[in-house]
């Protein structure tokens, strides 16, 4: 397959290794200051950029008639525009905020916990997020998936802030930045007696590089918008 990385910084030169790796041509990698390239050389794109970078990535991609594959958090306000182009182009578009397959089975794992801690009103649920400090956005796109796993299965939540807040109905989700740190992501029901506490570690990033490729190989000859748990089959 024909890639183009649409980011060269710390995933895509990771996915770079690992697309090689699995027979794969690295026939693009675009970074901030190219501007004329041809997209339509790649069978499919990565993006991997910045939050202000993704949907243009995006767009473009798809108005080629370039399936593409996005892993940027950040830019989700766009999301409804990227859908509606996909369906207008018949294109093949895939985001998600992790693609590891640990954390896939960790969100899976967070949306069954929230359910059964549905009529337990003494446990309130908190979240954590730890990265690197080179990380723009915040909380992390990986918190938001989790926040909202809880919200879509447990009605006692009805909306996430960063740091803290005084409604019980909403998630607070602190996030730390400290140096080097991959991606660790805690849920934690505290009660009274007692917290039970799940957490995901990513201890380097070829996890969530291995899915991205992973993805690109799927979504290719496809057309409509998916998500993780089609490519993993969860
Ligand atoms: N979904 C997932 O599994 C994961 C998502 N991420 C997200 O991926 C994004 C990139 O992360 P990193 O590689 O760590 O960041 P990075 O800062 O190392 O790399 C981003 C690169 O994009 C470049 N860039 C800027 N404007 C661009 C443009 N218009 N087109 C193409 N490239 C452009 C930058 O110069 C930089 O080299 C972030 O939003 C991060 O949150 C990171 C890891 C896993
Ligand atoms: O910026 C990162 O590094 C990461 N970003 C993603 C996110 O925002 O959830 C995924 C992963 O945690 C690493």
């Amino acid at each position: 397959m024909k890639i183009a990385l649409l980011g060269y910084g710390r995933m895509g030169q990771t996915i770079e290794k690992i697309a090689i790796s699995r027979g794969h041509d690295v026939v693009l990698k675009i970074d901030k200051d190219d501007k004329d390239y041809d997209i339509t050389k790649a069978d499919v794109a990565i993006d991997f950029s910045l939050p202000s970078a993704a949907f243009g990535n995006i767009t473009n991609c798809l108005n080629n008639g370039v399936p593409v594959v996005s892993g940027t958090t950040g830019w989700l306000e766009n999301y409804d525009k990227a859908l509606a182009l996909c369906k207008e182009k018949k294109g093949a578009f895939i985001y998600a905020s992790n693609f590891s397959l640990g954390v896939n089975i960790f969100f899976e794992l967070n949306k069954t916990l929230a359910k059964m801690m549905r009529n337990l009103k003494e446990y309130q649920v908190t979240m954590e997020e730890i990265h690197h400090t080179k990380k723009l956005d915040a909380p992390s796109g990986t918190a938001i998936t989790l926040a909202e796993g809880v919200i879509e299965n447990n009605n006692n939540y009805n909306a996430w802030e960063l740091d803290t807040t005084n409604k019980k109905s909403t998630i607070p989700i602190a996030a730390k930045r400290i140096e080097d740190v991959p991606g660790t992501h805690s849920v934690n029901y505290a009660s009274e007696v007692d917290t039970i506490n799940i957490e995901h570690i990513a201890h380097n990033r070829q996890g969530f590089a291995l899915g991205a490729v992973v993805a690109a190989e799927w979504l290719v000859g496809k057309t409509g918008v998916f998500s993780m748990k089609d490519v993993l089959g969860l």
